[in-house]
């Protein structure tokens, strides 16, 4: 079985409901890890050994401003440690992140985690749920968006995109396995 693990930042709440399904996805067809970057932008050294382990890492984060949060960025920063020895060379990499407007300027957080995967030399796995206008309802081919009005608690993301973000998770899963068996 093939390892995934699944990283992220969440301030609120709100993306690390979508990743918990993220994981229910992997859960189906590999082993999954849950990495939690926390406040300070800071992982355990147990942590950076599962993601070294990994052979899919998922990036996680609330779109601030347009971009990953720091903590994100923080945690991307200390990974140029693998990036001299190419360490995370062909892992399969994806990614998911949630905002407040329908646009938020998602995509741009998704693009970075793209950019930070060709960094580190792995292989992106793209988003394949069509929009049915509740799956995937936001039509993010690039990598998984959820989407929920800036007042609302975690548990009112519309289902739809809960659902699309079990189903990536699984085909990162069912991809992972295909190429690493
Ligand atoms: C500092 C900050 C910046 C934000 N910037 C954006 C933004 O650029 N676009 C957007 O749609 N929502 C933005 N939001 C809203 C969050 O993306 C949204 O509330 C998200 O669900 C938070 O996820 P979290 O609870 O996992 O932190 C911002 C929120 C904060 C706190």
């Amino acid at each position: 079985m093939a390892n995934v693990a699944v990283i992220y930042h969440s301030g609120y709440g709100h993306n690390q409901r979508v990743a918990q399904f993220v994981l229910e996805g992997v859960k189906t067809a590999a082993t999954a890890h849950e990495v939690v970057i926390d406040a300070e932008g800071n992982v355990s050294d147990a942590d950076w050994a599962v993601l070294d382990a990994a052979d899919a890492i998922v990036f996680g984060s609330p779109t601030y401003m347009g971009m990953a949060s720091w903590q994100f960025k923080k945690f991307a920063d200390a990974s140029s440690k693998r990036w001299f020895t190419q360490g995370w060379k062909d892992k399969i990499a994806g990614g998911f992140t949630i905002s407040a407007s329908p646009s938020g300027d998602k995509f741009s957080t998704l693009r970075y985690f793209f950019t930070l995967a060709m960094q580190h030399g792995m292989i992106w796995v793209s988003q394949t749920v069509p929009n049915d206008g509740t799956l995937n309802r936001l039509g993010s081919y690039g990598g998984l968006m959820a989407q929920v009005g800036p007042t609302s608690p975690p548990a009112d993301i519309p289902q739809g995109d809960l659902d699309t973000a079990r189903a990536y998770g699984q085909r990162i899963a069912e991809f992972a396995h295909k190429v690493k068996g």
